[in-house]
């Protein structure tokens, strides 16, 4: 989608956009744009541009080449952040400060603060408030620097990573958090890579790969786009006879049967039933979010190789 065709005013847009370190070109002249009330993921694999993204949207990062904008100004504008919230990687907070102080203090620069103890229980600090912020897990500073960047109700929150270390339940009461202040109006952009994450949570994904974006597609039109299913059968033909064919992505052997992943499916079991009459034990099924990630990758790959 191109940003500046939107019927929808953006939120937060990149058009265009090019950041390098040095030789290296993190994201390669990209668009992007975040809709009101969306929770858009941006996905992608280690080094994909995404935390590059997020800090040129955030006014953290400037761009080389291209336009940033944030509620239709430029984000490296303090004024203008004011009106988002942040949570990074890592929050760099003062150790010795006690939880509910670091809350306190944050909600302080914002106009319409959430009550404190409201916050605390959308974070899941309840019971940690008097702790000093060295003395929590590793989790429980990232519920920290959640609250951090909710306390301030931002119609627009940004949230890197937010659930790499938690364990499998505080990953389900985070979403489940994440869902709460999405019905309440609140725009989100969660970056990740997990999958799961970005098809439980978003109305919309980014993929990016190589600083480029891959694709941009609600979960369920990434999974459509992604190169086709997969077939898996016993068959007295070879994987490497099959992985000729055309529109044949990838053909593993798996317990003595072929699985075999193909854009045209139908084309694929014509030719495989004329070539093969004993073919035995056939399923077909969808690509799931993996899969479909994995092959849009790859063929990013193919194309920077080619
Ligand atoms: N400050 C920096 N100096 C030099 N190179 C950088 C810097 N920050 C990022 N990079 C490089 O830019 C590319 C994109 O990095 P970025 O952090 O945006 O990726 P990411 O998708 O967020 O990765 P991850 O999932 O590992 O956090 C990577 O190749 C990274 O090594």
């Amino acid at each position: 989608m191109n940003a500046s065709l939107s019927p929808v005013r953006p939120l937060a847009a990149l058009r265009g956009a090019r950041k390098r370190y040095g030789a290296l070109t993190a994201l390669d002249g990209i668009d992007l744009a975040v809709l009101p009330g969306e929770v858009l993921a941006v996905l992608g694999a280690n080094g994909a541009g995404k935390t590059t993204a997020l800090g040129l949207l955030t006014g953290r990062l400037s761009p080389d080449e291209g336009e940033v904008e944030l509620f239709g100004s430029d984000p490296r504008d303090p004024a203008v952040r004011r009106g988002i919230g942040v949570m990074l990687q890592d929050g760099g907070l003062a150790d010795t400060v006690r939880v509910a102080e670091h809350v306190r203090l944050f909600s302080s620069y914002y106009a319409d603060p959430r009550p404190l103890a409201e916050t605390l229980a959308l974070a899941g600090l309840e019971d940690l408030a008097r702790r000093p912020y060295a003395e929590l897990s590793g989790g429980q500073q990232r519920r920290v620097q959640f609250a951090l960047a909710i306390c301030g109700r931002p119609p627009l929150l940004f949230v890197d990573e937010p659930t790499v270390g938690l364990d499998v339940e505080s990953r389900r009461n985070f979403w489940s958090v994440l869902r709460r202040l999405r019905h309440e109006g609140t725009a989100i952009v969660l970056t990740t890579h997990y999958l799961e994450e970005a098809d439980a949570l978003a109305d919309r994904v980014v993929l990016l790969g190589r600083g480029r974006v891959l694709a941009q597609d609600t979960p369920a039109g990434l999974k459509a786009r992604a190169a086709g299913k997969r077939v898996r059968a016993r068959s007295a033909l070879s994987a490497a006879e099959i992985a000729r064919w055309p529109g044949v992505s990838r053909v593993q052997s798996d317990d003595g049967r072929l699985d075999v992943t193909a854009a045209d499916v139908e084309g694929l079991l014509r030719r495989w039933l004329a070539a093969d009459a004993g073919l035995a034990e056939l399923e077909v099924r969808p690509l799931n979010l993996e899969e479909a990630f994995l092959s849009l990758t790859a063929a990013s790959t193919d194309e920077v190789t080619a």
